[in-house]
This record gives structure tokens, sequence and C-alpha cells, in this order.
């Protein structure tokens, strides 16, 4: 498979490693740097391009790609108000097109019991519910996507709730994500029930980013010869 690389910081140049052990070629490398050339590369030469950028590139390169027929699968975070728009473009050039607030196969497994814990515990209202999520100190999206799709997980069972805030617990209408950030932590993010007597958690800490890149590589696998928007659900049966 020929990989173009799309942004290639700590992320992407993780991609390029796994990608290059399980027997694909790197086309190009785009940065912020050469960001100009990413207009040479077109699906002549290109089979899928691997997008993780920054929250306020990610949507002109997914745009790119979707206009000149390169399938492209993006973990960027913090763009998602865009991304009704990403897939409008996706349908109407009939493209390919794969996001996913975090590649991991362990969080995806963690959102789907997410989900179900959520499905039972709203009928106890004696449990607060929150999100938090720690990451390392270069991260410049709060709250993470992670836990955003984690907040919208819960919300789906809580009806009571009128969506999620970031930062803020004392507003008690609303589900609140606590972002923390810390030296070289990759990604933690925790569930929580707490009432007065007891506490229930559920949570994910990512010990590297080898999961993210392995299944960033595996979503890019999948998705060549396919048209529509898919996300992790979709790849993993989830
Ligand atoms: N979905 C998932 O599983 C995961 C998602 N992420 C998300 O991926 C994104 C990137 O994370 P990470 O690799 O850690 O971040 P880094 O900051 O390490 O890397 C981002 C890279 O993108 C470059 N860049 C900036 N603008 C452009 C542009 N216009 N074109 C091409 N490249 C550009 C940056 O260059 P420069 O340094 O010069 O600005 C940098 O090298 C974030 O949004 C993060 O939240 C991260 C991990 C997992
Ligand atoms: O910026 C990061 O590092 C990460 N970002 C993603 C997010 O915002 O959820 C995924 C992962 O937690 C690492």
């Amino acid at each position: 498979m020929r990989i173009l690389l799309i942004g290639y910081g700590k992320m992407g140049k993780t991609i390029e490693q796994m990608a290059l052990a399980k027997g694909h070629e790197i086309v190009g490398k785009i940065d912020r740097d050469n960001a100009h050339e990413l207009q040479n590369f077109s699906s002549k030469d290109t089979d899928v391009a691997i997008e993780f950028t920054h929250p306020a590139q990610a949507f002109r390169n997914i745009s790119y790609c979707l206009s000149n027929g390169i399938p492209v699968v993006s973990g960027s975070t913090g763009w998602l108000d865009k991304f009704e728009e990403a897939k409008n473009l996706c349908q109407q050039k009939q493209g390919a097109f794969f996001y996913a607030s975090n590649f991991s196969v362990g969080v995806n497994l963690f959102f789907h019991f997410n989900e179900y814990i959520a499905s039972k515990m709203q009928a106890y209202k004696e449990y607060e519910v929150a999100v938090r999520e720690i990451h390392h100190l270069q991260k410049v999206d709060k709250p993470s996507g992670t836990g955003i799709t984690a907040a919208e997980g819960i919300l789906a069972s809580y009806t009571n709730l009128a969506g999620w805030v970031s930062d803020n617990p004392e507003e008690k209408t609303k589900l609140n994500i606590a972002s923390e950030r810390e030296p070289d932590v990759v990604g933690t993010h925790i569930v929580t029930y707490s009432s007065e007597v007891d506490k229930i958690e559920l949570g994910h800490i990512a010990h590297s980013r080898a999961g993210f890149a392995e299944g960033a590589v595996m979503a890019a696998e999948w998705l060549i010869g396919r048209q529509g928007v898919y996300g992790m659900k979709d790849m993993l049966n989830l």
C-alpha cells in the first residue's frame, strides 16, 4: 500500500515505523514546513493518506484528499465542528473517509463498555457521572477527542444531561470532562460514577502510541476499495 503521511510529528513518525514494518511504502511526508507539497499528490501515486496534524489544519488536508480521489484516514482531534462538511464532501465526491478520535482497539473496547455501563447506570441517579482525561503537556486541544467520544457515549443514555462541559464540575445540568496536562502522559481516560457511599470507575491508559498507530494502519488497509464515511465501530464490528 502506498501511504502518504500528512503530519510528521509524534503520530506521523510512529505510523511510519508501523507501516514500514508491515511492508507498506511511504510515498510522502507532509509537515507544516512543506505543507504546500500536498498539492503534488494524487490518486495516481497514493493509495491512501493518513492524516494526524492539528485542529486548525485537519479539515483542509482531509478536503484536499477527498477532492483529489485519495482515500483518507484521519485521527486529528479538535476540528469536529467541520465534520458534517467533511462527510458531505465525501458523499459528493464519492470518496472514502475514515475518522476516529482514537484508533486504539483497547480504547474502542473501552467506548463499547462505557456505553453499556452508562445504559445501566442512568437509572441510579445517586451516582454522579464524570469523565477525566490526562495528556502530555504538548497537547493543544481540550478536552481530548477521546474524552468527547466517551462523553457522547454516556449522553446517549443520560437524556437528563444537556450535553457536556469542559472543566466545569459546578455545571450540574451537563456532563463534566475534566482535563489534566502532565509531562509524558500518552493518554489516560477515566469515567467515574460517584455516590456518597462508593465509586465505580472504568478507565483506559495508553502505555505508548503504538496502539494508535497500529489501528490507523489497520484502518488504511481496510479503507482501500471502500466508498463512504467510516469509523472504528464499522471496522471492528462493535
Ligand atoms: N485518533 C487517535 O488515535 C490519535 C489522535 N491524535 C491526534 O492527532 C493529532 C496529532 O498528534 P501528534 O502527532 O501527537 O501531534 P504533533 O504535534 O507531534 O504532530 C503534528 C504534526 O503536524 C504538523 N502540521 C501542522 N500543520 C500542518 C499542515 N498544514 N500540514 C501537515 N502537517 C502539519 C506539525 O508540524 P509543526 O510541529 O511544525 O507544527 C506536527 O509535526 C492531534 O490532533 C492529536 O490529538 C493523537 C494520537 C492518537
Ligand atoms: O494528542 C494526543 O496525544 C492524543 N489525542 C487523542 C485525543 O485527543 O483523544 C487520542 C489520544 O488520547 C492521544
